[in-house]
């Protein structure tokens, strides 16, 4: 159930199954029908507004009202637009409802207990405003709840942009598959809990979609999930290792293996210039600590192929040396992770980091920027969250993880996955140091780099929940085994 569907490759699900036998007035009826039985399922009996739109979110509607109104709820409905255009199974749904139809007008949902909210869905094309909007105004307003059929009004189900105004749902009932705009931040702000239901298409219409958008859930990658087996020593667990800063700036890194050793790692190692060489040894334990100072020297210290996923870039410093370092890296082989430096350190020239990728680089990378990272590397990309993350993703010829609240991790190859189970305690200083380490651990693993940044993302994101409040960055590896144990 993890895919997301655009919103054209939802009307095309609708279209396969209608094509199959299923007729559209059906999936319809059962659209209505599960909106009427979560609303009576979750709210107390109230005089329920329902507003329904010119198109078969409307339709949908019409059914809701229906089923509620046999229920014995109070339902008052109103239209949107002329009766006499409704069309298709619009048209008939509304012929089989009994009540009256009232023309929607700014005060549609005064005195209401409860607004369904079935104005636009899937359809919505532009900006809302006029009465729509003011109903919106006047519910949030007023503090109505409101349960939202499909997609709250205004939300787009693509990209969980808002188009001019968009309803704050408490539940919103959606069909088959979610889509990424409930995933997305603007979305998640607006859908309130997010309901599947089964309008009756079949799980085979996904055969023909070939959906590559999905929700971050373990299903997608548990299956890969490194675990020790019998037999197995620290060697074969992989070797992971951190490139520290200097010496004012080296905790980032700590976090990053410390994190990485908790994911799994055999063994992780501290890459350390000498002058901060003490400093990172009088606070390490399990994780070990070498001198390695120029470009040169990391070099040929990953010509031991058992070290095989690298981190740089948390507390590396801006400029020149991390810029030759990354390199230094990409050269060796080894599964790298961009982070924080490494990635700012191209701003000015970032297709020398994507030439690199693409020309000599035969391992899998893995780029981990926030929003403003993210801007100073790909500057000219635009659109959705989503849409930036694979079009990055494609010209880097790596896993993008653009993270936040809602990160998305994307694959040159067009795999993208919206990760939904962070917390907000996430935004502490050092917890995307943590991230980047967790990643690490899992490529040392040999975990196929998409799956692994998946993987971590979700891990991180338990491990904040877990943890709850109070969390700073340092707590985050520390709850890996118990989030990996209930994983298990
Ligand atoms: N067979 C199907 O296609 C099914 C569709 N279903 C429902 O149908 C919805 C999609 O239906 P539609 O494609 O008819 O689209 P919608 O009903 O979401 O909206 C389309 C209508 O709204 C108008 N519109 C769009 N944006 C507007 C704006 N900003 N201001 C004013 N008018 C605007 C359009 O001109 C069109 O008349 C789904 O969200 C779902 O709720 C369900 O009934 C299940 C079956
Ligand atoms: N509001 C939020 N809700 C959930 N997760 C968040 C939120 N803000 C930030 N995060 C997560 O916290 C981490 C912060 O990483 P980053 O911005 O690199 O910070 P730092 O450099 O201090 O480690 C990322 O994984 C990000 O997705
Ligand atoms: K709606």
């Amino acid at each position: 159930m993890h895919e997301l569907l655009t919103v054209d490759e939802m009307s095309r699900a609708d279209r396969w199954a209608i094509a199959q036998g299923t007729p559209g007035l059906t999936l319809m009826e059962n659209a209505g029908r599960a909106v009427a039985e979560a609303v009576t399922a979750r709210f107390k009996r109230a005089s329920v507004a329902v507003l329904c739109g010119p198109g078969n979110n409307g339709g949908d509607g019409f059914v809701a009202a229906r089923h509620l109104s046999e229920a014995g709820w109070s339902v008052t409905l109103y239209l949107l637009g002329e009766r006499e255009k409704l069309t298709g199974d619009a048209a008939e749904m509304a012929r089989r409802w009994n009540g009256a139809i009232h023309p929607m007008t700014g005060d549609a949902v005064r005195g209401a207990g409860l607004i369904i909210d079935a104005i636009f869905g899937a359809g919505l094309s532009r900006p809302v405003e006029g009465v729509p909007a003011e109903l919106i105004q006047a519910a949030a307003r007023a503090g109505t709840p409101v349960v939202a059929v499909d997609m709250p009004s205004g939300l787009h189900g693509d990209t969980g942009e808002v188009l001019g105004a968009a309803f704050k749902a408490v539940l919103t009932v959606t069909f088959f598959r979610a889509k990424p705009g409930h995933y997305l931040l603007g979305g998640r702000r607006h859908c309130g809990e997010l309901l599947l239901r089964d309008i009756g298409i079949g799980e085979e219409a996904l055969g023909e979609l070939l959906p590559h958008t999905y929700e971050n859930c373990p299903s997608l990658w548990l299956g890969g999930f490194p675990r020790p087996e019998f037999g197995d020593h620290k060697y074969t667990r992989g070797h992971g290792v951190v490139v520290s800063g200097g010496m004012s700036t080296t905790g980032a890194a700590r976090l990053g293996a410390r994190a990485a050793l908790r994911a799994g790692a055999g063994l992780v190692t501290l890459a350390s210039p000498s002058s901060a060489l003490m400093v990172n040894a009088s606070q390490l334990t399990a994780v070990m600590v070498r001198a390695v100072n120029t470009p040169d020297e990391l070099t040929a210290f990953l010509e031991d192929k058992r070290r095989n996923a690298v981190l740089i870039g948390p507390g590396a410093g801006i400029g020149g040396p991390t810029r030759e370092k990354v390199l230094a890296i990409l050269l060796s082989g080894a599964a790298v992770v961009l982070d924080a430096d490494a990635l700012t350190s191209f701003e000015e020239v970032p297709r020398d980091l994507f030439v690199a990728i693409e020309g000599y680089f035969a391992g899998p990378a893995v780029l981990t920027p926030h929003e403003g990272e993210f801007k100073r590397l790909f500057k000219d990309i635009e659109g959705s969250k989503l849409e930036r993350a694979r079009a990055a993703a494609r010209r880097a010829g790596a896993i993008v993880v653009l993270k936040g609240p809602d990160t998305v991790i994307a694959a040159p190859d067009g795999r993208a996955a919206i990760n939904t189970n962070a917390s907000p305690e996430l935004a502490t200083a050092g917890s995307g140091d943590v991230l980047a380490g967790i990643i690490t651990g899992l490529l040392a693993q040999s975990m196929a780099p998409f799956e692994a940044a998946c993987a971590a993302v979700w891990l991180h994101g338990e491990a904040g929940r877990a943890f709850g409040p109070g969390l700073i960055a340092e707590d985050l590896p520390e709850m890996l085994p118990v989030v990996l144990r209930d994983l298990f």
